[in-house]
Parts: C-alpha cells; structure tokens; sequence
C-alpha cells in the first residue's frame, strides 16, 4: 500500500489562558492516503478547524498553542519544519477551503491579480499571460462559462456560489496533493452548496487528490466521504468507512450524533456525558479497519 499523504499521531494541543493551560485536542490520530476524502465530523468546538489549521502550519505561530505529536505530510514531519518551509506548502502541495468564500477573497484586487497570485506561489517566473491562461482552464474546470468577464471582476461584483467556485478553482490551482476543506459553502444556501461540492468531488477524483473534509452536516459527509473520523471534545471515538460507520455506529456518540441530525445546530444532545462515561474504550473502530492495521 502506498504511504499516507497525511499522517497524524499523538497529537495534542492546549492554549495557555490566563486560568492555566486548556487542553484542546487529547491525542489524536488520523490517517489519509492518496486519493482518499476523509471526513473529520463533531459538533461546534470539538477541535476541527484547530486540527486543520495545525496541518496548514497556522497554529504554529501562536505564541500561546503548545502543539505536540506527529504530523506528517508527504512523509515530512511538519512540526520538524522552519516557518518558511511550512508556508511554502500552503498554496502549493497543499490548500485549503473556507465556509465563507466571499470573505475569503481580497476585495481590493480582482480575482485575476488573487489568480496570479496562487499561481506565482508554485512558479515565481509565471509570467501575466501564462497566469491567465492557466486560471481560464482552472475556472472552466469548475464549470464557469465567462472565465474572462470573471477574472475582471471583484469578489463582490460575483455570487456567492460565483466565488465558491473561484475558491475551489484557486484551491486547485497548483494541483496540490492534499485539500482541506472546513464546512466549505455553509455561508451559501443549501442548492448552491449542494452544486459546489458535487463539483469539488468531481474535481478532486480526477485530479485524485486527497481531502480532510470538515463538517457537522452529516448528510454532506455521507455523499462525499469514504471514510470518516468522529471527534468529539478533542478525542476521535469512532473512525471507520463512510458506510460502514453510518449503517452500524458503534459509539454512543456517533449514535447520537446520527440520531440527533435535525436538531444538532439546536441545544446539544442530552444525557451524552452519562452514556460517554459508561463507555470505557476511547476508540472504537470497526473491525479490520483500526488505525494501526490501516497504516500497516
Ligand atoms: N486561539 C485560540 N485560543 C484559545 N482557544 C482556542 C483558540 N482557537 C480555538 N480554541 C478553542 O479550541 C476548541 C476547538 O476549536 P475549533 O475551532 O477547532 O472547533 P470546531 O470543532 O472547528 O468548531 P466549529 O464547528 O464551531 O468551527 C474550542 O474550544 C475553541 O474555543
């Protein structure tokens, strides 16, 4: 079997209050293999975006993180890495999507200058003319019929679902080996989103590139995800393919989370901490499918 594009072992983060040290994420481990879209699902504050953001290299730079464990990307540990190193990955071997694209996008410059950019990340000597031709077959790879009138325009001047694609589209740019995605297109309304992420699923298949896809919205997972990590007060209590995982969960957990779909935005799910703490195993992975005989 080839080598995971990410591997993540023992991580732990905690942040430095002025209370003492709040521990954020207790160890956790997660794998991704080439190709592969691996969702990361839990409720708000469960520790997702601060996983994906240790992967990026964002977290590092924070005076007050403490980050510990194995991170490692192509077989490179990150943590290993200096500031410079890991911020010549971002753009490049790896990129990101945000919720909201309109506000992810500079207002000031035209999509094109923002283009331009991105590219230059992997090609410092690209010239204008090439930068463009390159971000009209990116912008006609995600289905935009007037890359030119789109390339002058500002994030504002666009829809919402206009600027999602363009994310998406400078996302994969560079053709990086690894895209996180956290919630992307929950900023949109749900036909838009819907349209986007089958998109981005097409895309990301030909291209084969792996994804950390980031949701609470479990219907969003089940359509895109092969496999799937739960996270829940920074521990992963489940993981196990998509199908798998949503036709048999073994965690209380996850079947509360499953159970509690339509209300999971609301007041929490009741009773959880007791049928947590009855439940001894941190981890439950469905058999044949644990993390160390996945990584074997
Ligand atoms: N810079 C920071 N300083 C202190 N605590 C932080 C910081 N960033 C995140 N946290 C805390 O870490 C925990 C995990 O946050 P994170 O943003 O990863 O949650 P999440 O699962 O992505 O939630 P959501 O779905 O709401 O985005 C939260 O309790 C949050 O308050």
């Amino acid at each position: 079997m080839s080598a995971p594009t990410l591997r993540i072992d023992n991580l732990r983060l905690g942040f430095k209050t002025w209370s003492g040290m709040v521990e954020v994420l207790h160890g956790i481990a997660l794998h991704i293999r080439p190709g592969e879209r691996v969702a990361l699902v839990g409720e708000s504050g469960s520790g997702k975006s601060v996983t994906a953001r240790i992967v990026l290299g964002l977290l590092q730079s924070i005076r007050t993180a403490r980050i510990d464990g194995t991170v490692e990307f192509e077989g490179i540990n990150l943590q290993s890495l200096k500031p410079k190193s890991r911020h010549a990955l971002r753009g490049t071997r790896m990129s990101m999507i945000f919720q909201d694209p309109t506000s992810s996008l500079n207002p000031v410059y035209t999509i094109f200058d923002q283009f331009r950019e991105v590219l230059a990340r992997a090609d410092a000597a690209i010239t204008a003319e090439q930068a463009r031709e390159k971000a009209i077959v990116a912008l006609a790879d995600v289905a935009i019929s007037e890359p030119e009138r789109v390339l002058d325009s500002y994030a504002f001047q666009l829809s919402g679902g206009m600027n999602q694609r363009v994310m998406i589209a400078m996302a994969l740019a560079n053709n990086p080996a690894l895209l996180l995605a956290d919630e992307p297109g929950t900023a949109l309304d749900v036909t838009v989103q819907a349209q986007t992420l089958k998109l981005m699923s097409e895309l990301v298949e030909k291209h084969r590139t792996s994804v950390l896809f980031i949701s609470h919205n479990l219907g969003v997972v089940r359509e895109f995800a092969d496999r799937v990590y739960v996270i829940y007060k920074g521990n992963i209590v489940e993981q196990g393919p998509t199908a798998a995982l949503f036709d048999n969960p073994l965690h209380p957990y996850t079947k509360a989370l499953l159970s509690a779909v339509p209300r999971i935005t609301g007041g929490g799910i009741p009773d959880l901490d007791e049928d947590m703490a009855a439940f001894r195993a941190p981890l439950v992975a469905h058999p044949g499918y644990s993390e160390r005989e996945l990584l074997a």
